[in-house]
């Protein structure tokens, strides 16, 4: 427990220091980040190959092009996205300034699901980051040498104290969730959607869950139906 208080607790405290709401900094960060998956492109192939048997070309169309993609249009965008935005003023209004700002949250959560481990949490970490907020990021356990990687880079190329990452499994995401966020992201599977989000509601939370359930399948005449439907 006091592990994850303490990792929560840097976050906040280099949150609160205001050095992630700059639109430099926040742009520098994100340069960082594609200099990081550019650089490191063959280990992330390898960890994609190791966990999940993705194929080059499969993990680089599915992982790598989104989240340069991302990137690039996040980095074009986010002079205009966080630009006050004029509105229209009223009576109550007319003698003041109106506009819309936008302002960070503050500790935001992300959690991944393993199927696409890498960009499941690179692009909720990119908004994140772009919004001016301070990252906790749990990828999967079960894509465990994405995980790993993800734990060793951030750090040599994001600012430590603001976006920390958490390996492990439930036990850690358990602890985790007791933690007061400012949003959590959650990827995964319904039944545990709905931990995250009662986990989050005791903290008055918001959340945004990318569930699993609804995806078409189909099952053809030579599958084993018992292993098909054990999911
Ligand atoms: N909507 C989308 O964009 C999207 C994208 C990818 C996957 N999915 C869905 O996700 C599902 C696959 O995910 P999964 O759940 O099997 O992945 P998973 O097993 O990797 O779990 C997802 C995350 O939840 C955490 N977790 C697991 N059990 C937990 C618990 N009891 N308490 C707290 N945290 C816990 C894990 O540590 C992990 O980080 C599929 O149904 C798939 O369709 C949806
Ligand atoms: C040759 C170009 C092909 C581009 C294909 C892009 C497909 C992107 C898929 C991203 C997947 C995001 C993760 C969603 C998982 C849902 O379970």
């Amino acid at each position: 427990m006091e592990k994850m208080q303490q990792i929560v607790g840097r976050a906040r405290a280099a949150f609160r220091s205001g050095r992630s709401r700059p639109l430099e900094f926040r742009i520098q960060q994100l340069k960082a980040l594609e200099r990081m998956v550019q650089e490191k492109e063959k280990e992330i192939l390898a960890a994609l190959k190791a966990d999940l048997n993705k194929s080059g070309p499969n993990a680089y169309s599915h992982e790598i092009l989104g989240v340069l993609g991302e990137l690039a249009l996040t980095m074009e965008k986010l002079p205009s996205w966080a630009a006050p935005q004029p509105v229209k003023k009223n009576l109550l209004t007319m003698r003041d300034e109106a506009y819309i700002g936008y302002e960070p949250l503050g500790v935001v959560l992300v959690i991944g699901a393993w199927n696409y481990p890498f960009v499941l949490v690179m692009q909720p970490l990119i908004g994140a980051i772009a919004a001016g907020n301070a990252v906790v990021v749990k990828p999967s356990e079960v894509s465990e040498n994405t995980a790993r990687l993800v734990a060793e880079l951030l750090p040599q190329y994001l600012d430590k104290d603001l976006y920390a990452v958490v390996t492990g499994g439930v036990p850690e995401t358990t602890e985790l969730l007791t933690q007061r966020f400012d949003h959590i992201l959650y990827t995964g599977n319904t039944a545990v959607g709905k931990i995250v989000m009662a986990a989050a509601a005791k903290h008055l939370t918001p959340v945004t869950l990318e569930l699993g359930g609804k995806s078409p399948c189909y099952i053809d005449k030579d599958c084993d139906l018992a292993v098909a439907c054990s999911g």
